[in-house]
């Protein structure tokens, strides 16, 4: 008789991570501009991701694809396990409410209130909120976690640009999402505020879990916010790793990123 292994303690395997984002060998052309050749990317859930190419190289093409905006040419996308290329608008939009954006120009609405910029995407949302009679312990948390609750009741133009960027990161925050998209985040702040920006960043993640994919030419952004980087070269993921990793690199490709 065999003895039995009763005794001996199971070591549970070490689950993997999730996987929020998964793009699968990713091709765009425009014409004869072969912009994505077979692009290749995960994003980890709570990670920090950042994907650096040069000007023209793609990276909003492929943002573009990655939430439904532009279709690829050849190549799959799922996000948090949907496959984009096969949800129809309405599903889209749902699984939308669960990506944050902030994009360079942070476009928040000049009509409107710091507080009604907040509101905005709740109402547009409201089946993932659920009815909500009192907006406004929602929009002040919001703003709490970015340090602006102050600035409720003012209008866009009375904020400065950095601070116009952390209203526009409240407003993303505020229906909860499980991934957020920064697109050149820092782009067009001096350096303080940049360097704020990247903090918030951290802080936000920590604070709510968030996964975090961040497109940017920042070489100090990438230093100090990634866990992993992909440097998109070529239309492919032409090299991955950690700062760390890459700034030691002697491939005159992943060295051009670095040189100051
Ligand atoms: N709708 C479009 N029609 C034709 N060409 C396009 C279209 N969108 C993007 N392109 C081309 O795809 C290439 C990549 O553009 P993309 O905007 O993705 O670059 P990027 O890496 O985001 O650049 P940047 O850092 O300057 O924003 C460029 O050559 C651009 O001209």
């Amino acid at each position: 008789m065999k003895a039995s292994p009763s005794h001996i303690t199971q070591l549970k395997p070490k689950e993997p991570p999730e996987v929020m984002i998964h793009i699968e060998d990713l091709y765009k052309s425009f014409g004869e501009n072969h912009v994505l050749n077979g692009f290749n990317m995960k994003l980890f859930r709570g990670e920090n991701l950042v994907v650096m190419g040069k000007s023209g190289s793609g990276k909003s093409v492929m943002i573009k694809c990655l939430v439904g905006l532009m279709k690829p040419d050849k190549g799959r996308i799922f996000v948090m396990g949907r496959e984009i290329g096969t949800l129809d608008r309405e599903a889209l939009d749902i699984l939308r409410s669960d990506i944050g954006f902030l994009f360079q120009g942070s476009a928040l609405y000049d009509s409107m209130t710091v507080r009604e910029n907040l509101e905005f995407p709740m109402r547009r949302h409201s089946e993932k909120l659920g009815e909500i009679t009192d907006t406004l312990p929602l929009v002040l948390e919001a703003l709490e976690s970015v340090g602006l609750a102050h600035t409720v009741d003012l209008m866009p133009e009375e904020l400065s640009g950095g601070m116009k960027r952390r209203v526009a990161l409240a407003r993303t925050l505020i229906l909860r999402p499980k991934i957020i998209l920064y697109d050149e985040p820092t782009s067009g702040l001096d350096p303080i505020t940049a360097k704020e920006i990247i903090e918030l960043m951290r802080s936000i993640q920590e604070k709510y879990g968030t996964s975090s994919l961040i497109i940017t030419h920042d070489v100090d952004c990438a230093r100090v916010i990634s866990e992993r980087m992909i440097l998109l070269v070529d239309g492919v993921n032409y090299a991955e790793g950690t700062y760390e990793e890459l700034v030691l690199s002697k491939d005159p490709k992943v060295e051009a990123f670095f040189k100051k």
